[in-house]
């Protein structure tokens, strides 16, 4: 019997793609959102078309009860074996044009949420030494100069998590990925002109391609990287910094 794939932000764009594509693969679904309107109507499409089996579990990821609701799914539901951790928003602007609220609502969704699920359904997975967590993160994490300062940061933390999870959950046969997408056509440019929509990446040839990498077993997949080498290239930089991080005694120039 084909295993259960739990996707956030399932309602629309990335996530109701995921669902698309696992339902096709033969997956039942748990989809997670706060629109029930829109779940109800993708799963009632889906079942027809698939046969698949579908729940949905409304909720909104920044309201603890909810949170709550969704992680005791994940730790209790032993058919669910892939968590797709993708429900997130953006927030443009610059940063003295933001409030404390909208930074802390975007940090609660965008990176609260997503340690906190992965937090719920990782010992399951590591004691039976299988399952998979999906992280939708972003290109916008790795570039300070698309100046989308919290945002940024907010993908910048799903990114370093997906690594380090994969580091410590790998060994245990639980894979972890971090997808990296760049400009994708959903509607979370919603208000944004035609022309620029124009030119994004379509939903489908990003979750397709995503998938391409999470059949590979990649931890970090990303789809409009033209040469591979690059993130290898960066990641060598990276790590060469590593042994200094062990010093006890500051660099020479900053000493007197
Ligand atoms: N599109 C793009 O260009 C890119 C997107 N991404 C990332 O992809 C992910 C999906 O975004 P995308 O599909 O583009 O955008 P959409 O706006 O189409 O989808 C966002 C999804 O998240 C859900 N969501 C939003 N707020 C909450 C909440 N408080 N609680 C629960 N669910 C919530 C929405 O459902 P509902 O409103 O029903 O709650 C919706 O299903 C995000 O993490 C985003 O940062 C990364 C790089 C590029
Ligand atoms: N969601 C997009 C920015 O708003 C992105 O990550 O590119």
């Amino acid at each position: 019997m084909a295993s259960t794939v739990l996707v956030t932000g399932a309602s629309s764009g990335i996530g109701a793609t995921y669902a698309d594509r696992f339902a096709r693969r033969g997956h039942n679904l748990v989809l997670v959102a706060r629109n029930a309107a829109r779940l109800e109507a993708l799963a009632s499409r889906l079942t027809q078309d698939t046969g698949v089996t579908i729940d949905i579990l409304q909720g909104d990821l920044t309201r603890p009860d909810d949170l709550e609701a969704v992680e005791a799914r994940l730790r209790e539901d032993t058919r669910i074996e892939v968590l797709v951790n993708n429900a997130g928003a953006a927030l443009s602007g610059s940063f003295i044009g933001q409030t404390p609220r909208d930074v802390g609502r975007l940090i609660a969704l965008n990176t609260t949420a997503v340690a906190c699920l992965a937090s719920a359904v990782a010992p399951r997975f590591a004691a039976a030494g299988a399952g998979a967590i999906v992280n939708v993160s972003s290109v916008v994490g790795l570039a300070p100069e698309f100046g989308m300062s919290v945002y940024g940061a907010t993908k910048a933390f799903v990114t370093f998590l997906s690594q380090s999870l994969a580091l410590e959950l790998g060994p245990r046969g639980v894979y972890v990925q971090a997808v990296l997408p760049s400009a994708t056509r959903t509607d979370i440019w919603d208000g944004v002109d035609a022309a620029r929509l124009a030119s994004m990446m379509d939903v489908g040839t990003l979750v397709d391609a995503a998938l391409v990498g999470f059949d590979r077993r990649e931890a970090i997949t990303l789809p409009v990287l033209t040469d591979a080498a690059r993130w290898d290239d960066y990641e060598a930089a990276r790590k060469a910094m590593v042994p200094d991080f062990a010093c006890s005694q500051p660099a020479a120039r900053y000493q007197g």
